[in-house]
Formats: C-alpha cells, sequence, structure tokens
C-alpha cells in the first residue's frame, strides 16, 4: 500500500492561532490539490512556543482548530496530523492528533517527555498515552520532537505494529544535525518509514531549522527540506517495511530477557 505524504514545513506566528490557522488552511489546501493523502503539520503550528499566555491560547479538544481540522480532512478526504496546544480544566497539554479523510479524530497523544530547555516543564503536563493509530488501515505512531531522543519509546509503538512514524517538530537551527540523524536512526533501527516536519522561522528565544524529511526503512532519505517554508511531497510504500523486516528480521531476534 502506498500513502503520498504532505510535510507543511511552515512558519509559526507566535501566539496568534488565528493567523496560524489562516496560513495553514492554505498550505492544506494546496497540499490536497497536489494530490497529499496525509498532510503534516508542525509541533503547536497555532501558536508556537507562547507557553505563558496558553492560558488564554489552549483548547479543549473540540476548540476552533480541531473543527478546522476535522472540516478540512473530510472536504479533502486526507488525514492532517500535528500537535496543538490543549486545556484540560487548568491543565495544559502538547498534544499531537490526527483527522482522518472523514474528519474523524483518530489519534490524541499528549506528548510524553517534556523539554527542559524550552520550560516545557514549567508551564505543561506530560502525558501518559501511546501515540499509536491506523492511517488507511495501516499502523502507524505519532511523536513529538524530543520524544525522538528516546529510542526505547520508538521502541514501544514498533512493538505495538507500527510501520510509520509520524514526527512533528519545533526543532531548533542550531542542532539540526542531531534532528536528521535521530530521524535516520529510529527509521534503520525501527525498519520503519519517518515522515517528520520541523518549522522555520524565529521567535524571541530560537531559530527553528526546516529540513522536514521523509526516510525509507533503509535509511534513504526520500526527500528533505530547505530552512524555509515549502511543502514537501513524498511517496510511501508499506511494502518496503514488510520486505526490509523480513531481509533482516530485527524484531525476530531481539532479546527482550537481556533489555530489563
Ligand atoms: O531535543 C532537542 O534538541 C529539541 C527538542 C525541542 O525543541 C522540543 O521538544 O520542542
Amino acid at each position: 500500500m502506498t500513502v503520498k505524504a504532505g510535510i507543511i514545513q511552515m512558519d509559526v506566528a507566535f501566539g496568534d492561532p488565528e493567523a496560524n490557522r489562516a496560513h495553514a488552511t492554505k498550505k492544506i489546501e494546496e497540499a490536497a490539490s497536489n494530490g497529499s493523502e496525509v498532510i503534516v503539520l508542525p509541533e503547536l503550528w497555532t501558536t508556537g512556543y507562547d507557553l505563558s499566555r496558553f492560558d488564554e491560547l489552549a483548547e479543549s479538544m473540540d476548540g476552533p482548530t480541531h473543527q478546522l481540522l476535522k472540516n478540512l480532512s473530510s472536504k479533502h478526504q486526507v488525514t492532517i496530523l500535528g500537535s496543538i496546544a490543549e486545556r484540560e480544566e487548568e491543565r495544559f497539554y502538547n498534544t499531537f492528533v490526527s483527522y482522518n479523510s472523514m474528519g474523524e479524530r483518530t489519534a490524541k497523544y499528549r506528548k510524553a517527555h517534556l523539554f527542559r530547555l524550552m520550560n516545557e516543564e514549567k508551564h505543561l503536563h506530560s502525558g501518559n498515552q501511546k501515540g499509536n493509530f491506523e492511517l488507511n488501515g495501516v499502523p502507524a505512531a505519532g511523536v513529538i520532537c524530543y520524544d525522538i531522543r528516546f529510542p526505547e519509546w520508538m521502541r514501544t509503538h514498533m512493538l505495538n505494529g507500527s510501520r510509520a512514524l509520524f514526527v512533528v517538530a519545533e526543532w531548533p537551527k542550531p542542532r539540526v544535525d542531531h534532528w536528521r540523524n535521530l530521524l535516520i536512526s529510529r527509521a534503520i533501527e525501527n525498519q520503519c518509514f519517518v515522515i517528520a516536519c520541523n518549522r522555520v522561522g524565529s521567535d524571541a528565544a530560537n531559530t527553528f531549522g526546516g529540513h522536514s524529511i521523509i526516510v525509507d526503512p533503509w535509511g534513504n532519505v526520500v526527500v528533505e527540506g530547505s530552512g524555509d517554508e515549502e511543502i514537501l511531497y513524498g511517496e510511501v510504500d508499506f511494502t518496503d517495511v514488510e520486505a526490509i523486516r523480513e531481509q533482516i528480521p530485527i524484531f525476530q531476534d531481539r532479546r527482550p530477557d537481556l533489555y530489563e
């Protein structure tokens, strides 16, 4: 089974959800009209890291951004993914969601590993769920930015059967080499596709690195972005995952008895 992915490598206006929703809507419509079946937005694409204003900016799970994604995904018959500032009572989360081509929410994952360098732990709560979901019947998983530094977390999702790892990020430019190397490693060690979207542009504290990427299960780069705004397109052929997992059967050869 093949899926056409469109990665929206966009700039994010700091603390301005309305402007970001308008900007992303145009990009989603462009990506859909160019044949994308799954469209990936960055981490916190409606707010950026305006964490100290999350009491004003974060939304409940049926807030305006969720309504928009529901409408756009069903209108264009595409799956749309990304992370959004979530409010539940007086708690805030960085939450990955997926809306399928019928406008149904198929994933809700609250970032598990909070990133101290950007003060996430001062403003947010971490989640306890896993990010597994189905993409057109294929098991997949979603994680957020800093999560990719925890290979055991990715492996947990792969042991649940995932064939693709979707990553949404606001990854700073000075560590963009880590971003690339970690993503390529996650693809090789899990023999899965990695489809990763990073924002571009700057806020007062950081410049973000772009270099959104699709990596195949052999570790080859299918497509990679620059440091500027763009939409990247690439095809994901899930039969490659089965072929590589048969050729080098790491999931059969694991020795979990040694790992604890
Ligand atoms: O791990 C890193 O270097 C970047 C992580 C990050 O920016 C984030 O989780 O938002």
